[in-house]
């Protein structure tokens, strides 16, 4: 603790000050609580049977408002733990004396004065504790920016409302918050940083919110937080035009929608939708026919002896997600359109209510935004009530014309047998007409609807591979593409589909009937976003009809590669208007010793890609143990030592998910408990799971297995590794037969320990 500080009393007195203030609100909230329960037992003992539904309603609208108030508490109470996290003062040019504000994680404000005691992380202002350094500063609020001088930037310690410490940052002192940070242990999920938030992440966080952004950043370097920190973000700026439900967020796994699940609340995202695409889709579609799953693929090409290159399910796979076929798509849904182009006249009986052409245009032209099902509904409308208003037309023209014949018949006709029959003639004839057409009108809308498909997405999409529609629509042709149609025409057959057909379906689908209302979303975040193919993005933005994406992802991770993006400039140029492209090359989560054996291990790979620059953090270098006759106990006496360093969480990382089903068994023989990976059950601070998997997710200590599926000189293999090597916080082992099981001949010697060295 700072004790000699000569701040100290100032800052103490702060603090109780704000927490007085807190608890003033808490008391006043508390007994807010109270007025309203009573109110609410008072409501209820005086209800009946016979009350109305309006009651009800009002009753509903009381306990929300209660709920609201009781989260509102509760968030209060939360606060008061760590009322803020930073402080700055700012002397805003115009302003006569420098002012001091206090940044947290929600802004809490004077009642009588109105000014801020605490100033929200997300506001303009806190902008400048962010991106600035100490001196000039300026910060945009409402569309102006604001000159001003920054003289002091401070970091606070607090625990459950005590201060512990706090420091002043200019730009020589080492982020000290930071590397404490860093310092700490992996829980079984991701954490919030607001108080850390580095330069580069804040600007990806507050990168203009009307424009997609797509991030590329090195494993470790704070996406998935940063993803999340901006939604948080966005929600605060546009809290008038968007809702947390309108948010999407879509994860590679359920595995990692539970690790970032616990983050969500403490950001105020949590009400976000929190899905993957193949769930997503599925349920948007209605499709519940079984899906082979994109893994499972993966694992098939990784498990068999095959090259991957000679792999029909890889090259599927890769052609599902293209622009080729995305383009051949196209051509599909050209064809399915033309089924919809009515162009008959809406007639009602011998009537015309509108011309054929007239509706065409409406299909094409004036309903061109709609997707068809829509066009056709909204065309529904229109000759409803065309016909209604015509009817009434027709209706009286058709009466006036038998009036004046009868009229003609009473006055004009002399002979007054002739004139009877002529009479009563004419009245039957005109209940008669004037009857025909009510019934016609009854049914002429619906006749007319029938020349209209009815198309079932399923079979829309089977139909797309039978022989006949399939070649006509194909530019190019070879074997691989006439085996995949057969493949996956007998796979629709048998009513399955694999992972790749969901976007072909979600696509057809956005032109079909659309999305419906409520699974609409208005901003979506995909993670991972590396492993997504063209197509997916494409049919999500087609979908949702927004340019407002974050993707964040990072290439030299794309172990779906043969699916998967191969460049940015796909999604740059062809599906986002305009997209803010951002990079983030620090990476936080791991040691220099292990980020450098990791980026030596990327120079293997034939692109180009960026080394990641690990933040200052020491840690041992990766040790390679020999899978001996007894390396089990040389593990349990490992785990002992690490146990013993406080490490909390820990994983076995395989290549192949058969390897990690043997191991768990190995280890729990041994008496060493690691939970066997499943998506469905969550995270646990002992797993063992294969690299697919682990994507994404971060542990203290990282084991790497190898025993029967050594890593091989492959893109594929390299990437997978890179993936498990850069899991870990603090220490990295590799468990296997000999080091290049792990390509670890590939790489300067001096990057790690073998077991003989220490
Ligand atoms: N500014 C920061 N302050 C403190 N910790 C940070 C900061 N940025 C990132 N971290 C930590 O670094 C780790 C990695 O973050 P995250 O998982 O978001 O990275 P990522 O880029 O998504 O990683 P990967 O692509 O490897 O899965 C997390 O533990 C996160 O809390």
């Amino acid at each position: 603790m700072t004790d000699n500080h000569p701040d100290l009393d100032q800052e103490l007195e702060r603090l109780s000050f704000t927490k007085a203030y807190m608890d003033h609100l808490i008391t006043a909230q508390e007994a807010d609580q109270e007025t309203l329960k009573k109110r609410q037992e008072d409501t209820l003992s005086k209800l009946d049977f016979k009350d109305s539904s309006l009651r009800y309603q009002e009753m509903l609208a009381h306990s929300n408002f209660m709920k609201m108030s009781k989260d509102q508490l509760e968030n209060l109470k939360h606060l008061r733990k760590k009322p803020y996290f930073a402080r700055i003062d700012y002397h805003r040019k115009e302003k006569p004396d420098q002012e001091v504000f206090y940044i947290g994680k929600v802004s809490l404000f004077d009642r009588e004065t109105q000014q801020p005691i605490i100033l929200d992380w997300r506001s303009p202002l806190a902008n400048v504790y962010y991106e600035g350094r100490l001196g000039e500063v300026s910060y945009e609020a409402h569309g102006e920016r604001y000159e001003g001088a920054l003289s002091l930037k401070r970091q606070y310690q607090i625990e459950d409302g005590e201060l512990h410490d706090f420091r002043d940052i200019d730009v020589t002192t080492k982020d000290e918050l930071l590397q404490d940070s860093l310092s700490q242990n992996a829980e079984s999920r991701l954490t919030e940083i607001v108080s850390t938030i580095q330069e580069e992440q804040n600007r990806v966080i507050r990168a203009d919110l009307r424009r997609p952004i797509i991030v590329q950043g090195a494993a470790g370097s704070g996406k998935t937080t940063i993803a999340l920190h901006r939604i948080s973000y966005f929600l605060y700026s546009m809290r008038d035009i968007f809702k947390p439900e309108e948010m999407l967020i879509l994860a590679p796994n359920r595995l990692f929608i539970q690790y970032i699940s616990e983050v969500l609340p403490e950001l105020g995202v949590e009400k976000a939708r929190q899905t993957t695409f193949s769930d997503f889709v599925r349920e948007v579609t209605g499709i519940h026919w079984p899906v082979d799953s994109q893994q499972a693929t993966l694992m098939k090409a990784i498990e068999s002896e095959e090259p991957q290159e000679d792999s029909i399910a890889l090259w599927m796979a890769g052609y599902k997600g293209s622009k080729e076929f995305k383009q051949l798509l196209d051509r599909y849904i050209q064809i399915l359109k033309k089924k919809y182009l009515v162009d008959q006249d809406f007639m009602m009986g011998e009537f015309k209510i509108k011309s054929g052409k007239a509706i065409k245009r409406l299909f094409i032209k004036e309903y061109n935004y709609f997707p068809y099902e829509v066009r056709v509904q909204k065309i529904k409308s229109i000759l409803q009530s065309e016909l209604r208003r015509k009817k009434k037309q027709i209706l009286s023209k058709v009466a006036a014309k038998y009036d004046q014949e009868l009229d003609k018949a009473l006055f004009g006709m002399t002979d007054p047998a002739k004139r009877k029959t002529r009479v009563s003639f004419l009245i039957t004839r005109k209940e008669e007409k004037l009857n025909e057409i009510k019934k016609e009108a009854r049914t002429a809308v619906s006749k007319y609807m029938k020349q209209y498909p009815k198309l079932k997405l399923t079979e829309v999409y089977q139909e797309l591979f039978s022989e006949s529609v399939f070649s006509s629509l194909l530019e190019e042709d070879s074997e691989s593409i006439r085996e995949m149609r057969k493949l996956t025409s007998s796979y629709l057959k048998q009513r399955q589909l694999s992972s790749e057909d969901l976007a072909a379906l979600l696509y057809l689908k956005s032109f079909i009937t659309g999305i419906a209302k409520e699974d609409q979303a208005k901003k979506v975040v995909i993670d991972e976003a590396q492993d997504y193919s063209y197509l997916e993005i494409y049919s999500l933005r087609r979908a949702f009809q927004t340019d407002l994406f974050t993707i964040v992802g990072d290439l030299a991770q794309g172990i779906y590669r043969y699916r998967g993006l191969k460049h940015w400039d796909q999604l740059k140029e062809d599906v986002f208007h305009k997209v803010n492209y951002l990079t983030l090359q620090k990476t936080y989560r791991t040691t220099i010793e292990i980020m450098n054996a990791a980026n030596e291990l990327l120079m293997l790979m034939p692109d180009n890609l960026p080394k990641a620059e690990p933040v200052v953090r020491h840690g041992e270098k990766p040790l390679f143990l020999e899978k001996q006759a007894d390396w089990m106990e040389r593990f349990s006496e490992l785990l002992h030592h690490l146990e013993e360093q406080k490490m909390t969480s820990y994983a076995i990382v395989t290549k192949t998910k058969q390897e990690a089903v043997q191991a768990a068994e190995e280890l729990k023989e041994a008496g060493h408990d690691f939970q066997a990976f499943h998506e469905e059950q969550g995270m646990s601070n002992r797993m063992i799971l294969p690299a697919y998997l682990a994507k994404g997710l971060e542990f203290d200590v990282v084991f790497l297995y190898c025993d029967q599926y050594p890593y091989r000189l492959t893109e594929l293999d390299i990437k997978m590794l890179y993936v498990a090597m850069t899991r870990p916080l603090h220490s990295l082992f590799f468990i296997g037969n000999e080091p290049a099981d792990f390509l670890l001949t590939h790489l300067d010697s001096s990057l790690y320990h073998t077991d003989a060295q220490v």
